[in-house]
């Protein structure tokens, strides 16, 4: 451990992977890279300043210790929220499984099955000495695909946001916001209707995987002629890092009188999304089996409930699969066509996903499967269809012709649309 040498932090314990001290090695990588230390306590008092309340370290996450009684707080999610932000369920740094297994040190890789590391597991990866940062590289801090740099970029952001709006701020919003619509029903209802899977449109200007997809972008616009040809749900892009979306047309598109209930299309790591979400006038969410253990999708899905909102719980693989399957209270799987890894997209991984036992088990259980991602015409839809699915998640095919909601006839082989199917 060279940089020990010159008086470094000293490792926690864990450090297994070698650090690579590139300034060491490359004295004028030092100069590139070395900016000035801002004092942690001045960044703490930034967040007083902007409206939060100054609190001696962020808390990354909150996890009821007794996961909450469903019957005990449905009558009101501010109870919740009340006994959330009065400390009742906050536990430690974090609360996950995976932020306790990387806090104690041991490799989070593989932790109740999830496929990425929920954070650096070799400490930070900027390192301090006297006035200059570094950033110091190794296999434990250095993001091995997209999904795991989103993660670890929305761990980050989120513990920010929590500094500015701690959960007791969110009640006086959670109060205010209008009432959860019925997501489930309104995928039932439109499938009864039609014969045909349910669509959730997608309102996407951009993704890591094809950039920019749509210059002209006008959210409520596009929500609104959404639903005007047929779509029963709206997915709604709030993360801006990656995919140019955001909050404000979450509640721009509910604001607007849209009736399709809506998804909060976000990478959710911590509860308090949850209830900002809700806040912010989502009907629904989305929970990622390869970001989040079972346990938090446990605890995740009593707070959606709670907070009358549904949770679409996405899967990739037959393991993430198999684990969702053995959760109760999954009302919704979705199966995303695109590995968020490595982006290939393929969608015969509906069926594949379907068959057999597994597609047995979710016709017992009444859950209904989304078709994720990749779908382009009415053969893909008549495809994912007869494996099994009674909805659709569609974004790129849609949001990329010049009028996004007449291209849902075109990607259906007709005009879903009430007007239409009637
Ligand atoms: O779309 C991406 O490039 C992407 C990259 C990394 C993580 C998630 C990503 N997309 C989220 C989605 O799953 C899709 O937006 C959604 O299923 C619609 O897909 P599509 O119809 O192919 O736009």
């Amino acid at each position: 451990m060279e940089a020990l040498a010159i008086g470094s932090a000293p490792p926690r314990p864990g450090l297994a992977a070698p650090t690579r001290y590139s300034y060491l090695r490359h004295p004028r990588t030092l100069i590139a890279t070395a900016s000035a230390r801002r004092p942690i306590a001045a960044v703490h008092m930034d967040a007083a300043a902007a409206g939060g309340r100054p609190s001696p370290a962020p808390a990354r996450c909150t996890r009821a210790e007794t996961e909450p009684e469903v019957g005990e707080v449905a009558t009101s999610s501010h109870a919740a929220v009340e006994a959330e932000a009065a400390g009742a369920t906050e536990q430690g740094d974090n609360g996950s499984p995976v932020a306790d297994a990387a806090a104690a040190g041991a490799s989070i890789e593989g932790v109740d099955g999830i496929r990425i590391r929920r954070r650096p597991v070799t400490g930070p990866s900027v390192h301090y000495v006297g006035p200059f940062q570094f950033r110091l590289e190794n296999e434990g801090n250095t993001p091995r695909n997209i999904l795991e740099k989103i993660v670890w970029d929305k761990d980050a952001e989120v513990s920010q946001m929590k500094e500015r709006r701690p959960l007791y701020m969110l009640k006086g919003p959670l109060e205010a916001a209008p009432p959860a619509r019925d997501f489930v029903g309104a995928l039932k209802a439109s499938y009864d209707r039609t014969g045909l899977p349910a669509l959730i449109a997608e309102v996407k200007k951009a993704s890591p995987s094809r950039g920019v997809i749509r210059e002209d972008f006008d959210p409520v616009q596009i929500a609104q002629a959404y639903e005007k040809n047929g779509a029963a749900c709206l997915s709604v892009l709030t993360d801006a890092k990656y995919f140019q979306g955001s909050f404000n047309n979450l509640e721009a598109i509910r604001n607007a009188g849209v009736q399709c209930p809506l998804l909060c299309k976000e990478f959710i790591v911590d509860a308090w999304q949850l209830y900002y979400a809700r806040s912010k006038g989502a009907d629904a969410v989305l929970l990622i089996a390869a970001v989040l253990p079972d346990l938090d999708i446990k605890y995740m899905l009593k707070i959606c409930k709670i907070l009358g909102m549904a949770a679409l719980v996405e899967v990739h693989d037959e393991r993430e699969m198999d684990r969702v399957l053995g959760i109760d209270g999954v009302q919704l799987i979705g199966i995303n066509n695109r590995n968020l890894e490595t982006f290939e997209v393929d969608i015969s991984n509906t069926k594949k996903l379907l068959e057999g036992e597994r597609g047995q088990l979710i016709a017992q259980k009444d859950i209904i499967v989304v078709g994720e991602s990749g779908l382009f015409t009415p053969d893909h839809i008549s495809f994912v269809q007869n494996a099994g699915v009674k909805a659709v998640l569609v974004g790129e095919s849609l949001i990329k012709q010049e009028d996004p909601g007449k291209a849902i006839a075109g990607l259906f082989g007709k005009d879903i649309s009430n007007a239409g199917a009637a």
